[in-house]
């Protein structure tokens, strides 16, 4: 393993794949270590101008790690390596509440609970555009107001917790749209709230992500948001790329087994008559305590002795990247591949 001792670059020397040129989004090679044990393992993919790429895994993949590094926010402690460029800015720290802007799982973090709403709206506003007092406020109101906010200019003055759930995540939304980024990152935006608002939110982010033209890299738990919102999915496992390609398509067909995995224990990717897994067997690995060749290998059942050797690359298959030795094998319906017991 890499020792991560080279600082957040512009391009990574050596790098077999450069940044695309047309993306809003490059990063290439991104490792984040804690004490020298890597939680993400040079990942590698580009984010196009005004898609919806959901970034999956279980509990520990590395997704909210990978998503904050977006914005340079990666936590104290982290040694952070590789390259992130954003339209050829290679700072996403200096690019953050411009380009890029953050919703995270819990919108009381994003907000300040002293100030009014309104303020805090019209105060990012102004950090980045020069415009008067009320010119700023006139158009904090306007963003509140096309998020749903009833009253937006009385709202305006109220403080977080006068707000509902549903409402401070959807002022959190106006509050990343209001300088039109070029991409949007979030981070489990609707964990903390009901079915109900749930949808709401997303569909509330989904209008003013598109209105403004920005990206967005959603992070989720959630399937069916997959479906009904992203264009491409990457699936993560053990900080390494699993799986990257057309959401529709890899959930239709997984072509890596650890996708495959994660759908088997879901009843809408599960054909009629066949059997559906309770959960994926097996806990994934941590970071300090890796298995030789690939992370997935202790719990695939299609796993080779070349898998428990080698650590797959991501390979292009079909459309998309693949990081699997066996990825041929991978059995259509894919929730197939967990019918015998595995190993784990
Ligand atoms: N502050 C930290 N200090 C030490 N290790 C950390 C820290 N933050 C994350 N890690 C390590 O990185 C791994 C990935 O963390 P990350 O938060 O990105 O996972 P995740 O895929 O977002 O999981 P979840 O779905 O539970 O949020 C963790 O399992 C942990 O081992």
């Amino acid at each position: 393993m890499r020792t991560p001792n080279v600082p957040l670059s512009a391009n990574t020397p050596g790098s077999p794949n450069p940044p695309a040129a047309d993306a809003a989004l490059s990063v290439r090679d991104l490792r984040i270590a804690f004490a020298g044990a890597e939680a993400v393992r040079g990942l590698s993919f580009d984010v196009r101008p005004r898609e919806v790429l959901a970034l999956v895994g279980e509990s520990g993949a590395g997704k909210s790690l990978t998503a904050r590094a977006l914005l340079g926010m990666t936590p104290r402690g982290a040694t952070t390596t590789g390259s992130i460029r954003l339209h050829g800015e290679t700072d996403p720290a200096a690019q953050r509440g411009r380009r890029i802007s953050l919703i995270p799982q819990d919108a009381l973090s994003a907000l300040s609970p002293v100030h009014p709403v309104g303020d805090q709206l019209a105060a990012a506003v102004r950090s980045v555009r020069r415009v008067t007092r009320s010119k700023a406020r006139a158009l904090a109101v306007a963003a509140l107001d096309r998020v749903g906010i009833p009253d937006a200019a009385r709202r305006a003055r109220a403080y977080p917790h006068e707000y509902s759930g549903g409402m401070r995540q959807r002022a959190v939304i106006a509050m990343a749209t209001v300088n039109e980024p070029d991409v949007v990152v979030a981070d489990e935006p609707t964990t903390a709230l009901d079915a109900g608002h749930r949808d709401q939110v997303l569909r509330v982010l989904g209008e003013q992500r598109a209105a403004v033209g920005a990206a967005l890299v959603l992070v989720t738990h959630d399937m069916d948001v997959v479906r009904e919102h992203a264009d491409r999915i990457l699936v993560l496992y053990a900080g390494r790329l699993a799986e990257l390609g057309p959401a529709r398509e890899v959930l239709a067909r997984p072509r890596a087994p650890y996708t495959a995995g994660l759908l088997a224990s879901l009843p809408q990717y599960v054909p009629p008559g066949r059997r559906r897994l309770p959960v994926l067997p097996g806990t994934p690995p941590t970071p300090s305590a890796l298995p030789p060749g690939c992370a997935f290998a202790p719990r695939c059942p299609l796993a080779a002795a070349v898998c428990h050797r080698v650590e797959p690359v991501p390979q292009p298959v079909e459309g998309r990247l693949v990081s699997c030795h066996r990825w041929a094998d991978v059995p259509h319906p894919a929730s197939d591949v967990f019918r015998e017991p595995t190993r784990a």
